[in-house]
């Protein structure tokens, strides 16, 4: 089996070095079949191998590990056309081995963006650009119990084919051995809030102005820093955070020596074929301590008008947006609950069939920032947010992913989420406010968002 892969690959790699003319160079895709194997196992073992990136889907059996990067598409820019062009010039000189017929197999770009690139960037996140795509050089995908092992190189005219083919197997070799122990999770030492009292006042002046017709939404966030007890292992974090989180979506992005990561329970478009579903979430309850507190509390946040019309401000703009690209779309008169560990939430779906000729960047662009992490209208809440919010969201709030050669992907909203530098991390967490919301009530509401991040960082 393994005899017939690598005369497949190094044809395919001496074919493509053979009909490179110029100084250009070329992808080589290829994708085969491996044994079950840990995720995160993988995910420890490539630890020396470059940058990672994870992602576990919510509700299907589905898991992408990158490793490495053999092409990055980077941009400061703040529209998609540059990411958008870059990624299907390189699809179309890509050479691409790939017998799967299943979305997120064979070459995928897994990536993320700044919430809003026109806020200053501080040196918090002076790791992320304002788009920034990987392509990596091995990626391991579990899908519905199979498990697609994908590595992609770059070779130029003056590659041998034989030495590359070496040099693959032995990060592959490296990649599948099991690893030998577990590396131990951190604990926090310290944590400082950001300017809670601030905070709070901003967001009467967020209600000042809601109240004066300025706007009608505006989603306010805030940061908590951690002290821990050591450099974190981002695999240990993931370990937690996909045990504990199974509603959600988990995700990491690692740039040098920073991760961002987190476990989010807000898709914002997932593309299957012509079939785009994307999620309404906004409003939100804490868990009852028993199941008859749970379901009062469930039933209230279905019945509170606040929260009921917080979420319905997400609701039109989605519908709005997707009749630019959409036909069909299904979305139900009422919302409906979704329970997470510390929390729930109303949350709406949206089922429509992409018109042909658009892409996930189409639809990204469009929908993000929704007013789940801008505001209504969308430029008045930036611009307030922009002024008055003393922080940097950097990739908190915005769309992070992967798409696939085949026009398939999914994004998720970044909430819930962190950046962790060593021994340190900041946590970041927002709410909807609307003209009846309270700075404490709001202020409460954060907090019952950070547990997710807080606690598998040991912080509670
Ligand atoms: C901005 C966040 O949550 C959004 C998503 C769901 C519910 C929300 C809310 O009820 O305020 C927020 O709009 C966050 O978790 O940081
Ligand atoms: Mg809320």
């Amino acid at each position: 089996m393994l005899k017939v892969k690598e005369d497949i690959l190094e044809s395919m790699l001496e074919k493509a070095i053979h009909n490179i003319q110029t100084d250009e160079t070329k992808l080589v895709s290829y994708t085969k079949k491996i044994n079950e194997i840990n995720p995160l196992y993988f995910f420890e073992a490539a630890e020396k191998l470059g940058n990672r990136t994870y992602w576990r889907s919510s509700i299907d059996d589905f898991c992408i590990i990158g490793v490495g990067s053999t092409l990055e598409i980077a941009t400061e820019q703040s529209d998609m056309n540059y990411t958008e062009n870059r990624w299907q010039t390189v699809l179309e000189e890509a050479i691409i081995h790939n017998p799967y017929n299943v979305p997120g197999t064979g070459v995928i770009a897994l990536g993320g963006m700044a919430f809003d690139p026109k806020k200053e960037k501080t040196e918090l996140w002076s790791n992320y650009k304002a788009s920034q795509f990987t392509i990596p050089e091995f990626t391991l995908a579990k899908i519905e119990g199979n498990y697609y092992l994908t590595t992609i190189t770059r070779v130029n005219r003056n590659d041998h084919a034989k030495q590359l083919l070496t040099q693959l197997n032995a990060k592959e070799q490296q990649l599948l051995s099991p690893v030998e122990s577990f590396p131990e999770n951190v604990h926090v030492i310290s944590q400082e809030e950001i300017q809670p009292e601030s905070w709070k006042k901003t967001v009467k002046k967020a209600t000042d102005e809601i109240n004066k017709h300025e706007t009608e939404k505006i989603v306010l966030a805030r940061e908590i820093r951690l002290h821990l007890s050591k450099e974190a292992s981002i695999t240990a974090v993931l370990r937690e955070l996909v045990e504990t989180q199974p509603n959600s979506y988990v995700f990491a992005f690692e740039q040098e020596k920073d991760c961002f990561i987190g476990a989010t329970p807000e898709r914002l478009v997932k593309i299957e074929g012509n079939q785009l579903l994307s999620t309404c979430l906004a409003g939100t309850a804490p868990r009852g301590k028993s199941l008859e507190e749970d379901e009062k509390f469930k039933y209230t946040l279905l019945h509170d008008q606040k929260n009921r019309e917080e979420h319905d401000f997400v609701v039109q703009m989605i519908k709005q947006a997707m009749e630019n690209y959409c036909e069909n779309i299904v979305i139900p008169k009422d919302p409906d609950i979704l329970s997470l560990s510390n929390l729930q939430h109303l949350y709406t779906p949206v089922r429509a069939t992409l018109r042909e000729g658009y892409s996930i960047f189409n639809v990204i662009e469009k929908l993000h920032p929704t007013p789940a992490l801008g505001g209504t209208p969308r430029e008045k809440s930036l611009a307030f947010i922009r002024h008055y919010e003393h922080m940097d969201r950097g990739w908190y709030g915005a769309p992070v992913g992967w798409l696939d050669s085949n026009a398939n992907g999914e994004f998720a909203v970044a909430i819930r989420s962190g950046l962790i530098r060593g021994d340190k991390a900041s946590l970041f967490a927002g709410c909807g406010i609307v003209r009846d919301s309270d700075p404490e009530a709001e202020y409460a509401e954060t907090n019952i968002k950070f547990l997710p991040m807080l606690s598998v960082l040991g912080g509670v």
